[in-house]
């Protein structure tokens, strides 16, 4: 397949309507913050009490979904730009506008429908999000993993958490899909983390390792079946990282990730991960790569939304073979969750 990813120029990203109030005003709580200690105040400029979400508040959404919806998702689907059409292969659909289900926040950005998609897969009940939140569109990270920790409720087991990214590596060329093997969490490492805060023990420990969080089974496994499906020639594995966006990069920085070791950039799925591990989640992540990022000042290309979405329509059935075939054989222990409440 040719993918011509010369950028027109412009970029569409629809203007969020939501602004920074939530995450940077310093009015108080209206919510609960965590079972363990919820009278403490986060004194911390970049996280505030009423980023908290109470635990009653992810149940309540997971309670509704339950009423609503027969299916008991065992794998949790996260599309990435430009990936929505992942949730077309679910059978026996129920699907929610995200408007319309209490607590979840609103996709604002163009290639992220904003819909809740439940169905079966190959045997598997799955749930997949047509559209993500990200930072930028004014969420705190806490709203924007909101459905991660809601899936564990439902009884989740493994999170698919798939992005369109710009690559970084030499060798990386946009239509290639990565396997991403680990990754670096910018705004986590400079405090803007969704585990911030008091921690809820019920979902997982105060500090939780990260140094497996991509599952060594199912990426070998989605190598073996990239294989089967003639399509290893633009596999990958690399190292993703999140950026806080939306801007895409600068040249310099783009020098600066590529010194660093990041294979891939984009702008969300590391803060995903991070609160799917802590709550035990088993993660499998793909970046599609949209486009090359310019590290040259000689370089004449440059990025737009509108190329990246192109790319995801360009390689949409190849990502969607690739994650049915992996959920076909993903091994379930059916820890059912959704009764056993964590
Ligand atoms: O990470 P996803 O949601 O796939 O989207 C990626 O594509 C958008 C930029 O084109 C950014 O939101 C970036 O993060
Ligand atoms: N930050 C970032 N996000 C992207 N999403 C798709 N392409 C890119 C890119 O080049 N940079």
């Amino acid at each position: 397949m040719e993918i011509n990813l010369v950028a027109a120029a412009g970029t569409t990203l629809i203007n969020p309507s939501c602004c920074f109030k939530s995450t940077f005003s310093s009015s108080s709580s209206s919510s609960s913050s965590s079972s363990s200690s919820s009278s403490v105040v986060c004194q911390s400029s970049i996280m505030h009490s009423k980023d908290q979400i109470s635990h009653d508040e992810y149940q309540k959404t997971a309670d509704w979904l339950m009423s609503q919806t027969k299916h008991r998702p065992q794998v949790a689907i996260i599309c990435g730009s430009g990936l929505g059409m992942l949730a077309d292969t679910l059978k026996c659909q129920d699907s929610f506008a995200y408007s319309d289900i209490p607590g979840f926040p609103q996709s604002t950005v163009q290639g992220h429908a904003g819909r809740l998609v439940f169905g079966e897969l190959k045997g598997k009940t799955c749930v997949c999000m047509q559209g993500r939140f990200h930072m930028y569109e004014g969420h705190s990270l806490a709203k924007t993993t909101f459905p991660v920790r809601v899936f564990k409720l439902l009884g989740v087991e493994t999170l698919i958490v798939t992005n369109a990214a710009g690559s970084l590596a030499d060798g990386f060329h946009p239509g290639d899909i990565m396997i991403i093997k680990d990754h670096v969490n910018f705004p986590g490492l400079v405090g803007l983390n969704p585990l911030s805060g008091p921690n809820d023990d019920k979902f997982g420990p105060r500090f939780p390792a990260m140094s497996s969080c991509y599952d060594k089974d199912l990426r070998c496994l989605a190598l073996d079946i990239a294989k089967q499906q003639g399509v290893s020639g633009f596999m990958q594995e690399g190292v993703y990282a999140m950026v806080g966006g939306p801007n895409f990069e600068s040249i310099a920085e783009a020098r600066l990730l590529h010194r660093l070791g990041v294979d891939a950039v984009g702008m969300s799925t590391a803060a995903e991960v991070v609160v799917a591990t802590h709550c035990g989640l088993r993660v499998f992540g793909l970046s599609l790569i949209t486009n090359k990022v310019v590290k040259s000042y000689e370089d004449s290309e440059s990025v737009n939304h509108d190329g990246v979405l192109e790319v995801g329509r360009l390689r949409s059935l190849t990502v969607q073979q690739l994650v049915t075939e992996l959920i076909s054989r993903i091994e379930i222990n059916n820890n059912d969750d959704s009764k056993n409440a964590v």
